[in-house]
């Protein structure tokens, strides 16, 4: 469900193995993967794919396993769409960003929905062209048939682990999104440029303190050395834009409601001041209304 970058890689490797897939997205991809099939390339292959594309929420009626995979602002509005067709018997898992997609779009179906961690970059270059950029690996939490579908990800050269720590996890991938989304949304600029601006990397260590805290707060034990991972992400993602750089320049709605927006509304519970994060949410969503017009220059 959402046939885009993360939807269309997992149910495109899936279908190469020969499982049964059916994606479901938006008319422009649809018709291009009905009429030529998914064009998945990665680094070292480009292949096309046949697997069944539709543009009705009804393609989770056969589903064993649905993959939801919708962007965060689209959680409750696609749940809903699915919500008639879904089989009793269908387990559904959240491959998303944030770290309450699992429990809102659980809310939306009246049904447990199974947290994943996803490890992977990929991106859209066109109707029906999914690009992978690297990695792919995804960290689920544990439930009663993970077996038959952690079977079939790894016929498909998708490594799944089940962890009872996926929030955690999630919490960890969050805090790198708040420290890197909005500033290189805001700057425009790639993370290895983004780090060497002045002030940025103490910018980005009070984003992370008010993220932690918030995180302690909400009894979540964020696992590994958080800085270092930011630290990490400069050089390993060095001429990388953010999702949140991109979506503004294609003038879509960003997720940093469910980033920056997300601390800011835990931290309100608790009590506790998140200054840094509250500006650059407050910035981000100044942009996205149009405050200063975004530049014309074309994502990379
Ligand atoms: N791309 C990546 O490398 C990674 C992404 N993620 C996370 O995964 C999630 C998905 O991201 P990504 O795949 O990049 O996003 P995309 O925007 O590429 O894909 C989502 C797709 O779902 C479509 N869609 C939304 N609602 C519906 C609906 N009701 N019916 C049919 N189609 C729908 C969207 O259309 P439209 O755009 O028209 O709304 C879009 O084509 C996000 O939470 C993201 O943060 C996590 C790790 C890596
Ligand atoms: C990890 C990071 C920051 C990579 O770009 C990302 O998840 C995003 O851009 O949303």
């Amino acid at each position: 469900m959402g046939a885009g970058a993360v939807g269309c890689y997992y149910g495109g490797m899936l279908a190469r193995a020969g499982h049964d897939v059916t994606l479901i997205g938006r008319p422009a991809h649809v018709q291009a993967i009905q009429q030529q099939g998914l064009r998945l390339q990665t680094r070292d292959w480009t292949e096309r794919i046949a697997l069944q594309a539709t543009t009705d929420a009804n393609g989770v009626a056969s589903a064993d396993v649905v993959l939801f995979c919708v962007k965060s602002t689209d959680t409750e509005t696609a749940g809903a769409q699915m919500r008639p067709h879904l089989s009793p018997q269908a387990t559904v898992l959240s491959l998303q960003n944030g770290v309450d997609n699992a429990p809102r779009l659980a809310a939306v179906l009246g049904r447990p929905v199974i947290p994943a961690v996803v490890y992977v970059a990929s991106g859209m270059a066109g109707p029906g062209h999914v690009q992978h950029h690297g990695r792919g690996e995804l960290v689920i939490s544990p439930y009663p048939d993970a077996d038959a579908f952690i079977a079939a990800c790894a016929q498909a050269g998708i490594g799944v682990t089940v962890s009872e720590e996926v929030q955690g996890a999630l919490w960890a991938k969050l805090i790198i999104n708040c420290a890197y989304n909005a500033l290189s949304a805001l700057t425009q600029l790639p993370y290895a440029r983004l780090v060497q601006l002045e002030g940025m990397w103490a910018v980005m260590r009070d984003i992370e303190r008010e993220c932690l805290a918030v995180a302690a707060a909400e009894g979540v034990a964020v696992p590994g050395d958080t800085w270092a991972a930011i630290e990490g992400i400069a050089q390993s993602m060095a001429t990388q834009l953010s999702s949140t750089a991109r979506d503004l320049m294609r003038g879509h709605p960003s997720e940093i409601d469910h980033i920056n927006g997300y601390v800011i509304r835990r931290a309100e519970a608790h009590g506790l001041p998140v200054p840094a994060n509250r500006l650059l949410h407050a910035l981000v969503r100044a942009r996205e209304a149009g405050h200063p017009p975004m530049p014309t220059a074309s994502a990379p």
